[in-house]
């Protein structure tokens, strides 16, 4: 019997099909982004329009990068169900000021410069995220398909793990989410990149196969200890 099972988040949706396919695969989380900048961006009406496709018990979370306090109130008019995610510079006086649950995006420097990143502080500095969502520093703040060094941090901090506030993110695909797992034992995982044909664009067979290795990953790695 598995002893954790991981929450997965799948983002960057645009289509309908991808909603529903997504959704069949398993996940629990669909993000939708609400970055002008981004290939995956949609409007908040848009992301309205995808979100209503959910079931219930399956999150819609919608990603902004240092967006305005009317852009997020007016997101949220649309998809009043939904998770918030931080993924730019906000301050966390900008996050609380959303009065959302919300996870907060920590962006690590790649190789051994992301052992520099105080990750404790961060998550302190964000006590009131729901989940620190791990991602690799890119340019674009993020869906860059970029891993950073899962060796870098001491995971089993109990501030950090026991408290389950980690998702773990950034270039992870069907083959490398067992051993990202096996490092960090995150609450949650989230992919964009790893399950696409192009920018925006999922592969339903990616995604079965995504979720089927997270689902492998809790059967192998014992989270009892
Ligand atoms: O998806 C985007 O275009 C994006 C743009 C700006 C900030 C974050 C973005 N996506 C998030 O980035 C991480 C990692 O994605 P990937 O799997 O490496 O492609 C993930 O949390 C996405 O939600």
């Amino acid at each position: 019997m598995p002893t954790h099972r991981t929450r997965i988040k799948i983002c960057g949706l645009t289509r309908e099909e991808d909603v529903d396919a997504a959704v069949q695969a398993g996940a629990d989380a669909i993000g939708f982004v609400l970055y002008a900048s981004s290939p995956r961006a949609v409007t908040a009406k848009r992301a309205g329009e995808l979100a209503r496709r959910l079931p219930a018990f399956v999150t819609p979370v919608l990603l902004f990068v240092n967006a305005s306090p009317e852009h997020i109130e007016g997101a949220c008019a649309e998809v009043p169900n939904a998770l918030l995610q931080f993924h730019g510079d906000e301050t966390p006086e900008a996050c609380r000021a959303a009065v959302r649950p919300y996870l907060r995006a920590a962006r690590i420097p790649p190789g051994s410069a992301g052992a520099s990143f105080d990750l404790l502080k961060y998550a302190l500095d964000h006590s009131d995220a729901q989940a620190i969502l791990l991602d690799a520093h890119v340019e674009g703040y993020g869906g860059g398909g970029q891993s950073f060094d899962w060796t870098a941090f001491p995971w089993s901090h109990p501030h950090l793990n026991a408290s389950s506030r980690l998702v773990l993110s950034g270039g992870l695909t069907p083959a490398n989410v067992i051993d990202g797992i096996r490092h960090v034992r995150p609450w949650a995982v989230d992919v964009s990149s790893g399950v696409e044909v192009s920018k925006g664009i999922k592969d339903r067979a990616k995604m079965l196969a995504f979720v089927a290795a997270v689902r492998a990953a809790d059967a192998l790695i014992d989270r009892s200890g």
